[in-house]
């Protein structure tokens, strides 16, 4: 199928106006695009004890996942900035996926026999990094080490 990164870090922007960051106040938005075409989103989810918040990358995977369809994913954007005074995540810095993301998105490409790229982007402007999961997280711990698969 034909992956379009813009279209997919467009869909990570908009999810990323649903950052619950109240606490850091760096918005991150992801869309994970699957073989029929649909694409699932997720943001950053923070909580007062901060240690327990979650991803916005693990937030759009779990949902793929309570959805059937982790065997389906084809590729992930990411996008995240600091917010403006409107809440809005904003910058051009390029975000990269955090450690315990990578061994998460590691789990769909597992299932999906793919190994998945990733789109890296900013909350403005066109700068992008296009990474396979490989790059991101070589020699990754996974199901074969379990002796699954
Ligand atoms: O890959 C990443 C890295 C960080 N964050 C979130 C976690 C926290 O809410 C905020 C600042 O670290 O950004 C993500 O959502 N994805």
């Amino acid at each position: 199928m034909r992956i379009d990164p813009s279209a997919l870090i467009a869909a990570a922007r908009a999810a990323a106006r649903h950052a619950h960051a109240p606490y850091s106040r760096f918005a991150v938005g992801a869309a994970v695009l699957l073989a029929d075409g649909t694409v699932v989103t997720g943001a950053n989810f923070e909580n007062a004890s901060y240690g327990l918040s979650l991803c916005a990358e693990t937030v759009a995977l779990a949902t793929v996942s309570a959805r059937g369809q982790l065997r389906e994913v084809v590729a992930l954007a990411v996008i995240g900035g600091g917010m403006d005074a409107a809440g809005v995540a904003a910058g051009t810095a390029v975000v990269n996926p955090c450690g315990r993301c990578r061994q998460i998105i590691n789990e769909a490409a597992q299932l999906s026999g793919r190994d998945l790229p990733v789109f890296c982007g900013a909350a403005e402007g066109d700068a992008m990094r296009t990474y396979k999961l490989s790059d991101l997280l070589p020699d990754a711990f996974g199901p074969k080490d379990l002796g699954i698969a």
